[in-house]
């Protein structure tokens, strides 16, 4: 749906001109909800202004329902802007009008009769949970109301993509829950493909389903985002799992120390008692924690294991798909 292809982009600067994003290449598929995730300066806004056609690439191309924008003029070119809306983190609401009035405002510049007209801005402030502020001033409002104002007002043209840069940029956490419960449903019950820069973690875990991840402008890794958490080495999985630290003298008790990712109910909730009674051998958490990815349960744990057969239990763990590994410090020769 998103498919961008070897984006660089450089601004100028006094010194050398600043390179931004560094032949970056990536693809949200239709319907996906991906995030693009790394530290201030790293380009995700860049990327994200690129792909709502607000920045002109230095190379490369973005493609939209495999159109390539640059490619594009008149009347194409503007149907292909109306079916992308942009979150922009700070955008300016009409201070005079009324809730309703700001969310209905993109459709009367459209044309949208009356009727219609009030029966999407309905829609829409449902969608965004405002429906009980619609006479409101957007100075009566929270920051978190507002930006879901501005939410309203991108999604009432119903459109294909939404762009949303740093989306939570500035509002309290309960706030911010509530935006993110928005683009949920907005995933969920309007199908629109999403992309959204952010440096929050919390974000990613609650509602991206794919990732990428940007460091000084270069892609290191994406993809989705469970399939990345199943590797413990990966820069998704070091981000967004549970951190673990236990001392050398926690570990020294047991006969075998490792690192396990275990993802979804089953394997969370049974998989460690299970085998730890059919090879009679102790597994202990010792460390690590217990996280949700969307509605998927997530452990990344640290285990002690303590027993003859250890060896057969982490195979058995590893065979129903646990992802175990050793501690680099801790010795186990099974997890090898
Ligand atoms: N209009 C501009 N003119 C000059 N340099 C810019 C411009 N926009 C971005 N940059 C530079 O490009 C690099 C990437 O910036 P960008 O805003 O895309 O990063 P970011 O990951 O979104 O950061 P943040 O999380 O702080 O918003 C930075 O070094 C930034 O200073």
């Amino acid at each position: 749906m998103i498919t961008v292809e070897h984006l660089t982009k450089s601004f100028p600067s006094k010194a050398e001109p600043v390179l931004a994003l560094r032949d970056v290449s990536i693809d949200v598929s239709a319907g996906a909800l991906y995030g693009v995730v790394g530290p201030a300066g790293a380009g995700k806004s860049t990327l994200a202004r690129c792909v709502a056609l607000q920045e002109k690439p230095d190379r490369g191309t973005v493609r939209l329902d495999g159109l390539n924008v640059a490619a594009l003029d008149g009347r194409r070119l503007r149907e292909v802007r109306r079916k992308v809306a942009v979150l922009e983190a700070n955008p300016p609401l009409y201070a005079e009008r009324t809730v309703a009035g700001n969310v209905a405002a993109p459709l009367e510049q459209l044309g949208v009769d009356g009727p219609q007209r009030r029966r999407q801005v309905g829609r829409i402030l449902d969608l965004v949970g405002l429906t009980q502020r619609a006479g409101q001033r957007p100075a009566e409002l929270s920051e978190g109301q507002r930006r879901r104002v501005s939410l309203g007002r991108a999604l009432a043209v119903s459109p294909a993509v939404l762009l949303a840069d740093d989306p939570t940029a500035g509002v309290g956490p309960d706030e911010a829950g509530a935006v993110l419960t928005v683009l949920d449903r907005v995933r969920a019950e309007l199908g629109v493909t999403m992309l959204l820069t952010t440096q929050d973690g919390a974000v990613v875990r609650r509602i991206c389903d794919e990732v990428g991840m940007l460091q000084a402008g270069r892609l290191v890794e994406q993809g989705s985002v469970l399939d990345l958490l199943a590797d413990p080495g990966s820069h998704a999985a070091q981000a967004l799992l549970p951190s673990i630290e236990t001392s050398r003298a926690q570990a020294a008790v047991y006969d075998c120390t490792v690192d396990a990712v275990l993802i979804g109910f089953a394997s969370v909730g049974a998989l460690l008692p299970e085998a730890a009674s059919r090879f009679d051998v102790e597994v202990a958490t010792i460390g690590g924690g217990l996280t949700r990815f969307g509605d998927t349960p997530v452990a990344h744990f640290r285990l002690g294991l303590r027993g003859r057969r250890t060896d057969a239990a982490l195979a058995w763990i590893r065979d129903h798909g646990a992802h175990v590994r050793a501690v680099p410090t801790l010795s186990c020769p099974a997890a090898a």
